[in-house]
């Protein structure tokens, strides 16, 4: 098995175990050639069985999802066993985490995080894609206190657009919307927008708003719809939920209605900017430049190898350059005679 990460071995550096899931583990990485850190999550085909597609489907999605507040996909390496995927690394650990351990956020705080996951799940929606497992898990924080959205895997791009339905019940059933649970056919966007609800009922009380041991009987709180109000909730707050926990997905708000709410827009001079500012089709120049120095070649040539996005080494340093810039540092990339030397490059 060893041969297995001979490839991922020979461009990064792995570490600790930071998460280990159903199907999966994620472990620290150093991408040897920037010293910079990445999360390298490594499957086993055989252990995967018939969830195979699964990480089709998440590849596929992350590939095409590009956007500051979604987790970048860096590189994919595929041997005969195994299946690696080197992904942006978020220092700050999972939402979840963040929220147990401040028990609940400001109201000022909750809608800061609160914009950012309607930026990155607006963005989800215009590109097709419904991501149906939004929870607090599935957010993680980089080093600037800045959301990502992470897995993918149960993403639905439905062939007929987002007004088509879909039938697969599936995410995390407290934050299952109640047209879900009942095995209704329902829209993967109206679905998100009731997760989102959840997520927000959770960011500003701490706990859930539909929750109990046996999932039979968190189903029929979900389809039933009524939660408590802690008297701490602005009557803002309280508004903004009851419109996204509407049971009827017919009466719950739209996303459009959502990115210019009175709520979301208190205390922030414009509505939420969801449009991404990474989009594949306009490569940054200053990042090919600085590629086109390092690899030897012309930029026409760099920008030529770039937008083949093969998702290997390349298109990795094309992105770790890419959101090093869009945080306003500068990665220089050390003269190539340098990679003999392991663990020589400065962090
Ligand atoms: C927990 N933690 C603490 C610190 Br400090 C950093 C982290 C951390 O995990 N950072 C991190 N950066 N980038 C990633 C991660 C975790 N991570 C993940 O993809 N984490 C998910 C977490 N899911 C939430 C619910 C079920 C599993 C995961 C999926 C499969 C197996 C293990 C973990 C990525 C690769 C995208």
């Amino acid at each position: 098995a060893s041969s297995e990460y001979d490839v991922i071995r020979s461009r990064y550096h792995l570490k600790e175990t930071i998460g280990s899931g159903g199907f999966a583990k994620v472990k620290l990485a150093t991408h040897l050639a920037s010293g910079e850190k990445v999360a390298v999550k490594i499957m086993d085909k055989r252990a995967l069985g018939d969830d195979l597609p699964r990480v089709k489907t998440e590849i596929t999605a992350m590939k095409e999802l590009v956007h500051q507040h979604i987790c970048t996909l860096y590189e994919v390496v595929e041997t005969k066993h195994k299946i690696f995927m080197v992904i942006e690394y978020c220092p700050g650990g999972e939402l979840f985490d963040y929220i147990v351990a401040k028990d609940r956020l400001k109201e000022s705080e909750a809608r800061k995080f609160f914009r950012q996951i309607l930026s990155a799940v607006a963005y989800i929606h215009h590109k097709g894609y419904a991501h149906r497992d939004l929870k607090p898990e599935n957010l993680l924080l980089d080093d600037d206190q800045n959301l990502k959205l992470i897995d993918f895997g149960l993403a639905a791009r439905p062939k007929g657009g987002m007004e088509q339905h879909l039938d697969t019940c599936c995410g995390s059933p407290a934050y299952a919307a109640p047209e879900l649970v009942s095995g209704k056919q329902y829209r993967g966007a109206e679905a998100d927008i009731w997760s989102m609800g959840v997520l927000l009922y959770a960011l500003l009380c701490g706990f859930l708003p539909f929750d109990d041991d046996h999932v039979a009987t968190l189903y029929k709180k979900i389809l039933k719809g009524e939660y408590e109000e802690p008297r701490w909730l602005s009557d803002g707050s309280c508004d903004l939920l009851k419109q996204m926990l509407q049971i009827n997905p017919k009466k719950r708000i739209s996303m459009e209605e959502l990115l210019i709410h009175p709520w979301v827009k208190k205390g922030h001079s414009g509505t939420v900017h969801w449009n991404s500012k990474c989009e594949k089709n306009n490569l940054n120049t200053e990042c090919i430049a600085e590629m086109a120095e390092y690899y030897g070649k012309t930029k026409d040539d760099m920008m030529t190898i770039v937008t083949q996005w093969h998702y290997d080494e390349i298109t990795a340093v094309y992105f770790l350059l890419l959101n090093n810039f869009v945080r306003g540092c500068r990665l220089k990339l050390p003269p190539r005679s340098s990679l003999g030397e392991k663990g020589h490059n400065a962090n």
